[in-house]
């Protein structure tokens, strides 16, 4: 599909509240005061400047009953340190970064081709297993992938799965710029509005892979990139999803050809949902063997 047809999103709600109210104001939710951090500024200096401030995690009502405060994502004070050291121990042994992981993702990628295959292309996979196929991505190609890498970067900005983060809280008292912050106050790093800041990206609303590249093709680090979040609650599985993520759209690509039955033009881009979580509205996807 070519992306660049696409028509841009509509302006977001959490942008029309900092075009009113500035990139730091507080919202009553129900009874519970609620900082909200709007704009890469902001964010970033609560966030990765005040890190050991800000980095209290406040309870999602719809988890707490089955988390109560346990488990690595809900925990706080030493109970989350512990389980946070452990993790990202266990996730190394498990094989993060070295060739064991990569090559359980490489074979899911493939099942995952063979799937599709097997659905609707039955001959392009008896075509695929006799002719064979060139050798399966690495995560080591990244890094001379710039194209393929701004692509999957712009589609995680642009996607923005999880605009709110996850609720934090702040771990003491917090003077945070003029504000004084209650120890235990909620605060909600919109990344919304860190993606689609216009400070940091032109014409955010519009699909741009090129904006993560440089004029000689390279790869360009966008500071306003924060899918993962920042700080000490950055998101644990980081490096394991971008490698998944690179490794199974390379091998599907590798395979197959995109493409939209309709004109992409009359496909809408807004979330279907966009609360906690942004679900994408469901499209229609031509996979053409290549
Ligand atoms: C594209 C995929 C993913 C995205 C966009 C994502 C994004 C996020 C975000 C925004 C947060 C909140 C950070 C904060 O509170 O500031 C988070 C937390 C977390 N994520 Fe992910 N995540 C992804 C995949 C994963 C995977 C694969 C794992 C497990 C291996 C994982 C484990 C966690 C954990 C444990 C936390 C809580 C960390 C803490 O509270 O200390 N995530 N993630």
């Amino acid at each position: 599909m070519d992306a660049q047809k696409l028509s841009p999103l509509p302006p977001s709600p959490s942008a029309q509240l900092q075009d009113t109210y500035g990139p730091v104001f507080t919202v009553n939710l129900g009874s519970r005061r609620v900082v909200v951090l709007c704009g890469y500024q902001a964010v970033k200096e609560a966030l990765v400047d005040q890190a050991e401030e800000f980095s209290g995690r406040g309870d999602i009502p719809a988890f707490s009953k089955d988390f109560n405060g346990h488990g690595v994502v809900f925990a706080n004070g030493e109970r989350w340190r512990q389980l946070r050291r452990f993790s990202l121990t266990t996730l190394r042994n498990f094989g993060m970064g070295k060739r064991s992981i990569e090559e359980r993702i490489q074979e899911e990628a493939q099942c995952l081709v063979e799937e599709f295959q097997k659905t609707q292309e039955k001959i392009h996979q008896e075509i695929d297993v006799v002719i064979g196929r060139d050798r399966a991505p690495t995560a080591e190609d990244r890094g001379r992938m710039p194209y393929t890498d701004a692509t999957l970067h712009e589609i995680q900005r642009f996607s923005d799965i999880l605009p709110m983060s996850l609720p934090h809280t702040v771990t003491r008292d917090t003077r945070f710029r003029g504000y004084l912050i209650p120890q235990g106050t909620y605060v909600y790093p919109l990344l919304s509005t860190v993606h689609f800041d216009p400070e940091e990206h032109k014409d955010p609303e519009t699909f741009a892979p090129e904006r993560f590249l440089n004029e000689n093709g390279s790869f360009r680090k966008q500071n306003a990139f924060l899918p993962f979040s920042a700080g000490k609650r950055v998101c644990l599985g980081e490096g394991l999803a971008r490698m998944e993520l690179f490794l199974f759209f390379t091998t599907i690509l590798q395979h197959f050809t995109l493409s939209s039955p309709v004109d992409p033009q009359q496909l809408s881009l807004a979330p279907e949902v966009s609360n906690l979580g942004k679900v994408p509205p469901r499209y229609q996807l031509c996979l053409r063997q290549r």
